[in-house]
């Protein structure tokens, strides 16, 4: 299927249906990394089939992993027990998880690999990963400009470290435990707020002991270098960040009901859920079960009157990834959302909260940009704007989201890069009802 320059979202009736979230995008990326570190076989299912995953998948093999498709989301690696020296040079494309992740578990090995990654991927920082690396032992050599990629890694002969972090980062945490059960001694990583766990989580899957002691409001991890790893299965549960998209539609359209099916709710993931339920909106979890050892349960949006609220700080990590399609839920709360805290969101695929606010603003939101935030004044929205993207997957999707609901249509670039993280978004949101149209 060839890719339309943009992608249009119109008004659109009731919308209404039972979908299933695409595969968990960190869980994905976490089985094919620990599939090629471990020996044996790791079956997985449910595996996220977008280009981000894709691209770790190319990683597993090219560091000496054999990576089989077997159906649709039913993926089989065997590992060799270690990374083994690949040829040529790893390409993440647009995943900062990919290659963050990648680089820790390389790290552990005798091996030099070449990381690289698309334009978006080139500009995100990488020394708040090497940085501690290197403290372990391994050595970074900087092909263009330093903190950039492309970057060469040489790992092997790694001492373990204290970390203590600095930014609330599940990437950093799971770099630093990843490079950790191929270095000599304990390695600690302690989080003054914790960030998700599905690292930790899947390492035990894996046959690692890792340990977990509170710590304040976060907790101190920590496992012994020189554990082994066994292949495994991994039950892969539905994204939260993919569902979250079809969610806001039901909410925001008037007359909607929407279910998304088999949406992980593990706790470090559900932010959003917690700040739209303040706001008022009417969202109903069924039919809560365990499946690859994380909660899951099918979540239901009504259309919704919401308020604006302040967003707690200490909540970001829990919803990092969701402050975009947030905001634009909150352009038709009454009175202003306050989102404060997140920084972050500047080093993602984007600066997602200039592009956010240029993108409502553009729509008729008022918008108030802080250096670490921003406030959304709900009211109505006109809408009518083509939003650029940058090449950034949330972006495109709230502001296709937020065209449902709107009096003039909206219209958003680089549709294609929707695909790193929900391919079919655009088909799903069809069959819900939602009016989105390509063009030239
Ligand atoms: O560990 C992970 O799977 C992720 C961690 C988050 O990044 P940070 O660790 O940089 O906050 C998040 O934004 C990303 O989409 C996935
Ligand atoms: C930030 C994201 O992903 P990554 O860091 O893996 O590119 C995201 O999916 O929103």
């Amino acid at each position: 299927m060839s890719i339309p320059a943009h992608l249009t979202a119109s008004r659109s009736p009731a919308l209404s249906g039972r979908v299933r979230a695409p595969g968990d995008k960190s869980i994905s990326h976490r089985a094919l990394i620990l599939g090629a570190m471990a020996t044996g076989v790791t079956e997985i299912e449910g595996l996220l089939e977008g280009d981000d995953i894709l691209a770790t998948a190319r990683a597993a093999e090219a560091f000496g992993a054999t990576v089989e498709r077997l159906g649709e989301g039913r993926w089989r690696v065997t590992g060799q027990g270690g990374f083994q020296q690949p040829t040529g040079v790893i390409d993440c494309g647009n995943a900062g998880t990919g290659v963050r992740l990648l680089m820790g578990a390389a790290a552990g090995y005798p091996v030099t690999a070449t990381f690289d990654g698309d334009a978006s991927l080139r500009k995100r920082p990488m020394k708040r990963v090497t940085g501690p690396l290197a403290r372990m032992g391994a050595r970074f050599d900087w092909k263009a400009v330093e903190d950039r990629l492309p970057v060469a890694v040489s790992g092997g002969g790694l001492t373990a470290i204290d970390h203590v972090q600095t930014v609330a980062s599940a990437q950093i945490k799971s770099a630093i435990l990843l490079a950790g059960i191929n270095a000599n001694g304990v390695t600690t990583v302690t989080e003054a707020e914790a960030s998700r766990d599905h690292t930790e989580r899947m390492m035990r899957a894996f046959g690692v002991e890792v340990g977990v002691l509170p710590d304040g409001e976060g907790w101190r991890v920590s496992l012994r270098g020189g554990q082994a790893l066994t292949g495994t299965s991994v039950a892969v549960p539905g994204d939260p960040s993919s569902a979250a998209f079809p969610l806001a539609a039901g909410l925001i359209v008037p007359g909607s009901e929407v279910t998304v099916e088999g949406v992980m709710l593990n706790p470090l993931r559900t932010g959003l859920f917690e700040t739209w339920r303040e706001m008022g909106a009417d969202l109903a979890v069924s039919n809560r079960r365990m499946a690859g050892g994380e909660e899951l349960g099918d979540v239901t949006a009504r259309h919704s009157t919401l308020r604006g609220v302040v967003v707690p700080p200490e909540r970001a990590a829990s919803m990092i990834d969701e402050y975009s399609i947030l905001a634009a839920t909150a352009a038709f709360a009454e009175g202003a959302t306050v989102m404060r805290g997140i920084g972050e969101m500047r080093v993602k695929e984007s600066d997602r909260i200039a592009l956010m606010a240029a993108g409502l603003t553009a729509c008729g939101v008022r918008v108030e940009e802080e250096p670490e935030g921003f406030t959304v004044f709900g009211g109505p929205v006109r809408g009518g704007a083509t939003v650029v993207t940058h090449g950034d997957h949330r972006i495109a999707m709230s502001h296709l989201v937020l065209g449902l609901a709107v009096e003039e249509a909206v219209a958003v670039d680089e549709p294609g890069m929707i695909a790193t993280s929900f391919p079919g978004f655009v088909e799903l949101m069809r069959g819900l009802g939602a009016d989105i149209a390509a063009s030239a």
